[in-house]
């Protein structure tokens, strides 16, 4: 199994009607990288992420989990082969508190038959993991509190705490700075700088430059639907086709 990426895309294509939203992109992430997903705005990035964790079947190509073909398993089975994933608004629960968030996260992953029948004193095995999780984004003294009530950042780092709990193998951040206040973005890029030290896959795509150049070990470029690029930071920065492809566009 280690010799396999922890993703791979082949050939991966989408088209709706006569659109090309995503053409060909061949893609191998191996365990441990921290991938930057970044491209003009209508690239394909969030499709790919889309392709990725299942939302949308590609009409070519194939996606592999570990060396699996996971290309036409749905959602939720591809969660559990250990895909996890956040998204550009929150999905938190706002009349939950925080734990009971984090909690439902680590109790999807370790299953409820086996935690009721065997719940430890004091607090179950999906209750200890969540407040590990809370622990490792700095959020434990937060655990009682309504998540509705959370400040816009602490409520990206309590999606991070649910991925967390949830134990992925690949995790997929989709602009986990959108909405996020710049007095914010230190503090959680230090919270996936933490989530990447753990040994985790992290694919990340982020408008936010200085995040994506500060964090990536490696970043891929898309554009019209295409991988245009892929490379270590300062190689894909200086390389004119993607400077080409972003005139008119802040990098
Ligand atoms: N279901 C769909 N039907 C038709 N076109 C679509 C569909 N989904 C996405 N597109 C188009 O595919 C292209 C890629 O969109 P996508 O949201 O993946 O880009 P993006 O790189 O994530 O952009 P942004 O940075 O603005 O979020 C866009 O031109 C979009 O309009």
């Amino acid at each position: 199994m280690t010799d396999h990426p922890a993703l791979a895309l082949e050939g991966v294509g989408l088209r709706i009607g006569g659109a090309r939203i995503l053409d060909g992109v061949d893609l191998a992430v191996p365990s441990g990288e921290l991938l930057g997903v970044i491209g003009p705005n209508g690239a394909g990035k969030t499709t790919l992420f889309n392709v990725v964790s299942g939302l949308i079947a590609p009409t070519a190509g194939r996606v592999r989990l570990n060396g699996d073909d996971v290309t036409r398993m749905p959602v939720h089975r591809r969660a559990v082969a250990g895909l996890g994933r956040t998204f550009q608004t929150s999905s938190l629960f706002g009349a939950l508190t925080v734990l009971e968030n984090v909690r439902q996260a680590a109790q999807a992953r370790l299953g409820g038959a086996s935690s009721v029948l065997r719940r430890p004193r004091g607090a179950d095995a999906a209750t200890t993991r969540a407040r590990e999780a809370l622990e490792e984004v700095g959020l434990a003294h937060r655990a009682g509190q309504q998540a509705s009530g959370l400040a816009h950042g602490e409520k990206r780092k309590v999606e991070i705490a649910m991925l967390i709990a949830a134990e992925p193998s690949v995790i997929l951040l989709d602009e986990p700075m959108a909405g996020v206040g710049s007095g914010d973005v230190p503090a959680i890029t230090e919270v996936i700088r933490q989530l990447h030290r753990g040994g985790r896959t992290v694919l990340m795509v982020e408008h936010h430059m200085e995040v994506v150049l500060g964090l990536a070990t490696r970043v891929a470029v898309m554009h019209h639907g295409e991988l245009l690029a892929a490379g270590t930071p300062e190689d894909v920065m200086a390389n004119p086709t993607v400077q080409q492809a972003y005139l008119g566009e802040a990098v």
